[in-house]
């Protein structure tokens, strides 16, 4: 022991004076330059190397930072000591950060390695066109250099993958939107996020159940699809045009579609795009396992405009997609979009599900829905009975048992002539919760009303194809609540 101690401040003496030494010898500005070299030759001659992963790369976000810290936070909550502790807006999850400078140590394939998270200020910016933001972060990898090869090629990859796997796992999934309309965020992500809590899933959407069935396995045949589809030379990408009147449960079909495969949703609100340049930069900053919306896309085409240029000229580039009239900032083209859905720009990424909602399919550009761009068609449709038994079950927690014979016969009856969403049904079931008897005595009332209303002055479907004489005079002799609603969908086709 007492040696132990005798080399200790030996050593100790040694540093003292080299340090006194590099003090008198060399002057202040060559102190740095002589230490940066002293460094260097340390490093020569360690056994360990060293890899700093940034959180900015340049001006863009390093993925590699994210996955990183979202790795190590599924394991540091049990073996760290001093950890930050994060809850995003909305969220229900809680993450576990290193704290700043904090060292943490892991193994893969019998190598170990040492996680520091480095933390240092900005210094104070002058004037930059996006500012950073004030801290700049980033981990330290330390491993041996004999194991360079291991780590680099398949601890950074096992990273990326485990990590997306935690975080479809145990976080919130996200619903993204661009409606900052093309401005970015200090991290340079043109997309803004909020935790998606939708509750749709497959068991309350109230479609026909073949439909349905059709609808999950072709999803689980994607989502497994990755070696066929690489062997087929395709993009891993699938395409889903929703379509059918308001209220039948397309945007419910959709949330849906994320809770059962797990998926994020980026929604995107093309009148907020400005050009096919920076469609194509959103396009580059969704991330795969995703689904990419665009709702009622008939009302962000400018139809109109369209047809007539069509006529004109078969150049797709003058199909305006923006709902801006001709030749003022009307920039992105259906060529944009096209790229954007099928062309070289749709395959960066993999895994991803496009998914178009209308009201109006026939007003929808051919080009736009060939297979490739929408590989499935879906009509979401007035209720059926079959759908109508999954609402009654989920509002009511009814079977056909339950139904007394007589007003069970009258529902099959009457529901197809009443051509009512399940929308307006819901609106029925959801104000009687209390009195089951009651709630479906009203809904028979009000399906039976409808009917009638339809009987008289056409089915909706109709009603909305008819010329505004012809649904004046109709306004004359049906009740007026039908007839505003035929108008005001008519109206919703075009809302800019
Ligand atoms: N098929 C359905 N199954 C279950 N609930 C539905 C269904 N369709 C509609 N609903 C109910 O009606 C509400 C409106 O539905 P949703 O927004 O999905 O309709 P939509 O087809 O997207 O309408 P729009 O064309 O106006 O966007 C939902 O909140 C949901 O409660
Ligand atoms: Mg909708």
């Amino acid at each position: 022991m007492k040696e132990y101690w005798n080399s200790l401040a030996s050593l100790l003496g040694v540093l003292a004076f080299s340090h006194s030494l590099l003090q008198l010898v060399f002057p202040p500005e060559l102190r740095l330059l002589s230490l940066k070299f002293l460094s260097r030759i340390f490093h020569l001659f360690s056994s360990y190397c060293y890899f700093d992963i940034t959180e900015i790369d340049g001006v863009n976000t390093n993925e590699l930072y994210n996955a990183v810290q979202i790795y190590l936070s599924s394991f540091i909550s049990l073996n760290g000591n001093r950890l930050s502790l994060t809850r995003a807006l909305n969220s229900s999850a809680t993450t576990f950060g290193q704290s700043n400078n904090d060292c943490i140590v892991d193994t893969f394939g019998g190598v170990t390695v040492v996680w520091e998270h480095v933390v240092i200020q900005r210094q104070s910016q002058t004037f930059v066109w996006r500012p950073f933001p004030e801290e700049k972060r980033g981990f330290t990898l330390k491993i041996k250099k004999k194991d360079k090869s291991l780590i680099l090629h398949s601890y950074l990859d096992y990273i990326m993958e485990k990590s997306n796997e935690i975080r479809r796992k145990n976080q919130d999934r996200l619903l993204y939107t661009n409606s900052r309309g093309g401005s970015l965020d200090s991290r340079g992500h043109p997309w803004e996020s909020v935790p998606f809590k939708h509750p749709s899933t497959f068991d309350t959407l109230a479609i026909d159940p073949d439909n349905k069935r059709e609808i999950m396995d072709d999803l689980k045949d994607f989502a497994d699809g990755q070696s066929f589809y690489h062997k087929t030379g395709r993009a891993w990408k699938r395409g889903y045009l929703l379509y059918g009147p308001p209220g039948t449960g397309k945007s419910s079909m959709i949330a849906a579609m994320a809770n059962y495969l797990s998926y994020d949703i980026f929604d995107l609100e093309l009148t907020e795009v400005h050009n096919n340049s920076e469609l194509r930069k959103l396009l580059m900053k969704t991330s795969s396992k995703s689904i990419i919306v665009i709702e009622d896309i008939d009302c962000s085409v400018n139809l109109t405009n369209r047809k007539e240029k069509k006529n004109k000229s078969n150049d797709l580039e003058t199909r305006h997609v923006s709902g801006v009239e001709d030749g003022v900032n009307s920039t992105v083209t259906l060529s944009g979009l096209l790229n954007f859905t099928d062309g070289l720009w749709s395959c960066c990424g993999s895994e991803r599900i496009f998914v178009f909602t209308t009201n109006h399919v026939e007003k929808l550009d051919p080009a736009l829905l060939r297979s490739g761009r929408v590989d499935k068609h879906v009509y979401m449709s007035y209720c059926s009975y079959p759908t109508l038994k999954i609402q009654l079950k989920n509002y009511l927690g009814y079977d056909e048992t339950d139904l007394d014979s007589d007003v069970l016969n009258q529902l099959v009856d009457v529901v197809s002539k009443a051509e009512m969403t399940p929308a307006d049904i819901s609106e029925i079931l959801i104000k009687k919760q209390s009195c089951n008897h009651k709630a479906v005595t009203e809904l028979l009332e009000a399906m039976k009303l409808r009917a009638d209303n339809n009987l008289k002055c056409g089915s909706l479907g109709e009603r909305e194809n008819s010329s505004d004489e012809e649904q004046e005079k109709r306004a004359l002799e049906c009740p007026k609540g039908l007839i505003l609603n035929s108008l005001a969908r008519k109206k919703r086709t075009w809302r800019r």
